[in-house]
């Protein structure tokens, strides 16, 4: 486990590997000259005590502000490149991530909840780059502190330089004993945030369901059970590593304090000289921080760890609906709309029962066909499976005699404009928002859409007209004028089919009917599937399927649906009986 992650922490650094050199080379340079100063100190001291004089006391001090001045260049070049290392590190793995997400079908989404994967992208992706820059440069940094220093202070006095260092094993002992302690209560805290980023989440979009049944308290108080969870994971790991530094820190000074202690006496008997003793307490003290530093490179380290796991875990996410290697690209002029069902049956995950049971159906090229049907009866699934959203069987759905899961996506996709029903719009211009299939489409074209989904006459009663942000940085639309700009977007697009799922919903059946006429000149181009439960609009359509417990029951024109008994038939005197009321 932790060799995979180090080969994954490998991977990520891979195509920086000359920075980190670089970074790593300009590293060596400071631990050298953090071994050569102190040493010419010695020497500079040493001459002076024998032989006194100004001259050589100002040259020696000239050369030490110089090395100094080198040394903090190279070791600001050091945390530069490697720091930088990880903020590259940091961006690629996101653009990784983002691009992943697009790859996968949208039930991901349904069944990973969206705060943990927004955490995931972000508070995660923030720990793998303290992992890669300031952990990397830590551990760097202590490896060769001890690897120059050490050498350097021997050189000096063995029995002196190992009884310093002698309370260094305790050090380690200390930090593996805290270490699997660490990792536990940063595991923790990664989940409890997401936790607490999916409530914020999941409260902003239920705002007004929260106020109209008053639930307030309510959700400030599950709001506060998963905050304080939050704190306590916190405060836990706080304390372990409140704990844990200060140990560090203190075992560090004790070698200092021995080697004040068992170094004066040394000169005192004539075993090191006085610049030999200031030496190696420089050395010591320059062992401090990076030593002192240790207690947070392991925190830093572990976190990272937890989150390359976490990660993972999204990018390692299989698409369920692939290309297949030999998929069939064809010109959208190729296509002609045909759409064809044999058997087409479809069971969502960890579901008992069948959506889609057995259907058989045609629609030809250019028809308009509405599917009606009680609630549940499984027509979005049927909206969704033709544009391959779910993972369909091979065999069992056509496209003009194509078997769909054989068809390149971007083909099958492009072919079909699907409204759903929740019609979703960016936060950006209405313009904007009805070209974002078509991104060249003239003004003009956009107008005509507008026109044709009823929604341009409203549109020009905004602030801005077609230039009017909408969203969250803009005006808010009702219900109706986003589905009708959703419509507008969809129509724009050339494809061969327009599936309405409900899209048509949030509009009156008057309106519904008008712009299903107003699709009249385009019918003959395009195949159109209104699924609807506005069963005026859909006795417009040239045929109804009627679905019942994910099954189609009943097929025909309205007329002859209206002369058989059947579940259309009582729908429709429902259906009548509302309008009379009304
Ligand atoms: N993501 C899902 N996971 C599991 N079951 C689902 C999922 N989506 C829908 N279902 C189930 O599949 C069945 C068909 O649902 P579907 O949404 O297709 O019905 P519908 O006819 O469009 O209903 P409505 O008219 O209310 O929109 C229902 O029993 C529903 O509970």
């Amino acid at each position: 486990m932790a060799n995979s992650r180090l080969k994954k922490l490998g991977n990520y650094l891979r195509p920086h590997w000359r920075v980190v050199l670089i970074g790593t080379i300009a590293l060596v340079i400071v631990n050298g000259l953090k071994v050569y100063i102190p040493l010419l100190i010695r020497d500079s001291i040493d001459s002076l005590q024998g032989d006194f004089s100004f001259e050589s006391l100002s040259q020696s001090a000239l050369w030490l502000l110089l090395l100094s001045a080198v040394m903090w260049g190279f070791r600001m070049l050091s945390r530069v490149l490697i720091f930088g290392a990880g903020r590259q590190v940091e961006f690629s793995l996101k653009q990784r991530i983002f691009q992943h997400l697009l790859t996968i079908e949208p039930g991901y989404f349904s069944e990973n909840r969206s705060g943990d994967l927004i955490n995931r992208a972000t508070s995660d992706v923030d720990n793998i780059r303290r992992l890669v820059g300031f952990a990397l440069l830590s551990f760097v940094n202590i490896i060769f502190a001890y690897g120059f220093t050490l050498p350097a202070m021997l050189d000096i006095n063995v029995k002196l330089t190992l009884l310093a260092i002698a309370v260094y094993p305790l050090m380690l002992m200390t930090v593996q004993l805290f270490s699997g302690k660490l990792r536990k209560y940063q595991e923790e805290i990664q989940v409890k945030l997401s936790d607490l980023s999916e409530v914020i989440q999941e409260d902003m979009s239920g705002m007004a369901l929260i106020r109209i049944y008053a639930q307030e308290n309510q959700e400030r108080e599950a709001f506060k059970v998963k905050n304080q969870e939050l704190l306590t994971a916190n405060l836990k790991l706080a304390r372990t590593r409140n704990l844990l530094f200060p140990i560090i820190e203190g075992i560090s000074y004790i070698s200092l304090l021995i080697l004040l202690w068992l170094g004066t006496a040394a000169i005192a008997s004539g075993t090191i000289t006085v610049g030999d003793f200031i030496a190696l307490v420089l050395f010591v003290e320059g062992l401090v921080f990076p030593t002192a530093l240790l207690g947070f490179t392991i925190t830093a380290y572990q976190q990272g760890e937890v989150s390359i796991d976490r990660v993972e875990a999204i990018t390692k996410a299989e698409p369920k609906i692939k290309n297949n290697p030999q998929a069939i690209v064809l010109p959208p002029e190729d296509i002609r709309g045909e759409i064809t069902a044999r058997n087409l049956t479809y069971t969502y995950p960890d579901a008992q029962t069948p959506a889609l049971y057995n259907l058989n159906f045609t629609i030809e090229q250019g028809e308009t066909v509405a599917i009606v049907g009680s609630i549940g009866a499984g027509k979005s699934t049927l909206a969704n499976a033709i544009p391959r959203l779910l993972n369909i069987e091979a065999g069992e759905l056509f496209l003009d005699n194509h078997d769909i899961t054989k068809l390149d996506i971007g083909t099958l996709r492009k072919a079909i404009a699907y409204v759903p029903q929740d019609s979703f719009l960016f936060s950006t211009t209405i313009e904007n928002n009805i070209r974002y299939g078509e991104p060249l489409a003239q003004t003009d074209e956009v107008i005509q859409s507008a026109q044709q989904a009823q929604i341009h006459p409203e549109i020009l009663t905004f602030p801005q007209q077609y230039e009017t942000l909408v969203g969250e940085r803009g005006i808010t639309l009702s219900g109706g004028q986003r589905q009708r700009t959703s419509l507008a977007r969809a129509l724009l697009t050339d494809a061969k089919i327009l599936i309405l799922d409900d899209a048509l919903s949030s509009v009156d059946n008057e309106t519904a009917t008008k712009i299903l006429n107003s699709l009249s000149p385009t019918r003959a181009k395009k195949t159109v599937i209104f699924i609807s439960h506005q069963l005026s609009a859909a006795a417009t359509c040239d045929r109804i399927l009627v679905m019942d417990e994910g099954k189609i029951i009943q097929n025909g024109t309205h007329e002859s649906l209206l002369e058989q008994p059947g579940l259309y038939l009582s729908l429709w005197q429902q259906h009548q009986l509302k309008e009379v009321l009304n």
